[in-house]
């Protein structure tokens, strides 16, 4: 129960509604509870008549009339209670549940990428849906049937009690047999359950791989190859199915099964006692009905705790996460205004999931409104620099300065809100391409979209789809090419006028003749603003102010293009190279 006091804060908050739906969950069983005795003073009123201890027929005709009248009454406002007990209890349940989904996004918002990559993203969609149901179960239906359980039992067992204490021990025999059956059952149930969710999530994610992959697989021809796999993993989840399917089936039986000898048990000694005199028949009767009230909360017993079983596990995978302190955080409270000179100092970065040293001791600064340019070859480090200026990353040696102040001692969000990012791999939302450009800003006017679009040289692409810049884009819409995604994503930087712009790698879907026209725009709009471009060409870096050249997370070379065509290295190897093609 410790993972599960986290959410008493949750109790406090809807304590009223919780109080009254349990102050009415009492008064309906109250009077459930009240029945059973009507039907015995009605049996025994009509025994009476037959063995002529009452003689006035009309007075046993009103004593039932009375007491049809009064079943009737309070079943009817059984019923109403019990509406507002669900009404009140359910009700709350399913307002913590959306709190507790909110507490839970709300902290994947602050979660940092590194967290992103160690966990799985089924994972992270099964704890805010999956873990919060089944959390829900606790605070709903739980606490519902456990204080009607209490009442009705220390209720109904008092009544029976003082009626007759013989037969009542009689009755109640089977009924801790049914309760240790009904946990050990719903044990077996829930751990039943659990697998077939885990073939549930297995095929989801069979499935899932194979639509998102479904152009390998289809040039691959190897449809049933894939075909054979989901049999495969279908028919084992078939047969988990169907273990629980048979567990399942003993429950209710079981049941009925015990309500049926405890019915024979009131029936024989209830009858042995009658014989003798020592009761009246409407005892029996009553007995009976007690049985049937009293065996559901007995029977839920076991349900019951094996709800708050799983709902104690649920929370605690639930409070792993909201108890993960985010790697990133911000902790500066005021703005800060962010200009954009840049310097790193002797910086070096080791990624810890994978203890790749990715960066080593680099030094370097880029002024306000320079450009910089970084080559290398695939894995030298050049995305890494990248990712530690937008802090997706900390430094894991020296220091980053923006406008001479460490980066942790800046605003986020102001950091963030100031830098244009392109990545290497483009992500574009299924949404239309006005809101995928407007995504860097929420306000920008038609006039400003269709500007970024022009200056990123997609605008002239994004006319010709037939609803133009209402075209939606993903799953149901269309699917832009790998350049026509990149542009996209380099209006969605451009529109937003921050003070820094990194362009990773952006352009390598682009022709040559594009690029140059991209280069020439983005020139433009990068006037006295810090722009950082990655690239494995030369014609995108040659105009740079600076260039630095990375090997193996280490700076080779650095200078101008200007400079570094002279010097015998990378730089004047790619440049030729480039060229040699270029004439080709
Ligand atoms: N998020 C990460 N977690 C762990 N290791 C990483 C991560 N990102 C990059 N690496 C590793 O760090 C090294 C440098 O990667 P980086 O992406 O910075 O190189 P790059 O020069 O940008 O490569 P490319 O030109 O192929 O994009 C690589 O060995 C890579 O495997």
């Amino acid at each position: 129960m410790k993972a599960l006091q986290y959410l008493n804060k949750y109790f406090l908050k809807y304590k009223w509604r919780l109080l009254l739906g349990l102050f009415i969950t009492v008064l309906s069983k109250l009077l459930a509870l009240k029945i059973p005795e009507i039907i015995r003073n009605s049996v025994n009123a009509v025994e009476d008549y037959q063995t002529g201890k009452l003689t006035d027929l009309a007075d046993v005709k009103e004593t039932l009339l009375y007491n049809i009248l009064f079943i009737v009454g309070v079943t009817l406002l059984g019923g109403v209670f019990t509406f507002w007990m669900r009404q009140l209890i359910i009700v709350t349940s399913r307002l913590i549940e959306f709190d507790l989904k909110n507490e839970i996004y709300q902290q994947y918002q602050k979660l940092s990428l590194n967290f992103y990559k160690k966990n799985r993203t089924g994972d992270l969609m099964n704890r805010i849906s999956e873990d919060v149901s089944k959390v829900r179960m606790y605070f709903g239906p739980a606490i519902m049937y456990t204080v009607n359980m209490i009442v009705l039992f220390v209720v109904g067992f008092t009544q029976m009690i003082q009626i007759d204490p013989k037969l009542t021990m009689y009755t109640l025999l089977p009924f801790p047999i049914l309760s240790v059956s009904i946990f050990y059952l719903s044990r077996q149930i829930n751990k039943k359950t659990t697998i077939v969710q885990q073939y549930l999530s297995k095929l989801t994610t069979f499935n899932q791989e194979f639509f998102s992959g479904i152009n390998v697989v289809k040039s691959y021809a190897i449809e049933n190859v894939v075909i054979d796999g989901f049999d495969d993993l279908s028919d084992e989840a078939k047969e988990k199915n169907i273990d629980l399917s048979k567990i399942q089936a003993l429950f209710f039986p079981l049941m009925v099964l015990l309500i049926g000898i405890s019915n024979i048990i009131v029936l024989y000694v209830g009858g042995q006692q009658y014989i003798a005199g020592e009761i009246q028949i409407g005892v029996i009767a009553e007995f009976i009905l007690y049985v049937n009230i009293l065996t559901w909360p007995v029977a839920i017993v076991g349900w019951v705790t094996s709800i708050i079983q799983q709902a104690e596990a649920s929370q605690q995978r639930i409070n792993e996460f909201l108890q993960h302190v985010p790697d990133i955080e911000n902790k500066v409270t005021h703005p800060t205004k962010i200009k954009g000179k840049i310097d790193f100092k002797n910086v070096s970065l080791t990624y810890d999931d994978t203890n790749i040293t990715a960066l080593k001791n680099l030094n370097f600064t880029v002024e306000k409104g320079e450009t910089l340019a970084i080559l290398g070859n695939t894995g030298s480090g050049k995305s890494s620099i990248v990712n530690l200026i937008s802090r997706l990353y900390d430094t894991t040696e020296g220091t980053i300065l923006i406008d001479n102040i460490p980066i942790k001692e800046c605003n986020l969000n102001d950091l963030r809100n100031q830098i244009g990012f392109v990545p290497q791999d483009p992500f574009l939302f299924s949404d239309t391409i006005e809101n995928n450009i407007k995504f860097g800003k929420e306000d920008a006017t038609e006039e400003e979209i269709i500007t970024a679009a022009k200056n990123a040289v997609i605008h002239d692409n994004i006319i010709e789809f037939k609803d133009g810049y209402k075209t939606i884009l993903g799953e149901r819409g269309v699917t832009l090419s790998g350049g026509q995604k990149q542009r996209t994503s380099i209006a969605r930087a451009i529109i937003k006028n921050p003070e820094i712009l990194i362009f990773d790698d952006c352009l390598s879907a682009v022709d040559t003749e594009t690029e140059e026209k991209i280069l020439s725009n983005l020139e433009r709009v990068s006037k006295n603003k810090t722009t950082f471009i990655i690239s494995h060409r030369v014609s995108s870096a040659k105009n740079a102010d600076k260039i630095i050249v990375l090997d193996d997370g280490k700076i080779i070379q650095q200078g101008t293009h200007n400079q570094l065509i002279t010097l015998k290295g990378y730089y004047k190897e790619l440049y030729e190279q480039q060229l040699l093609e270029k004439e080709i």
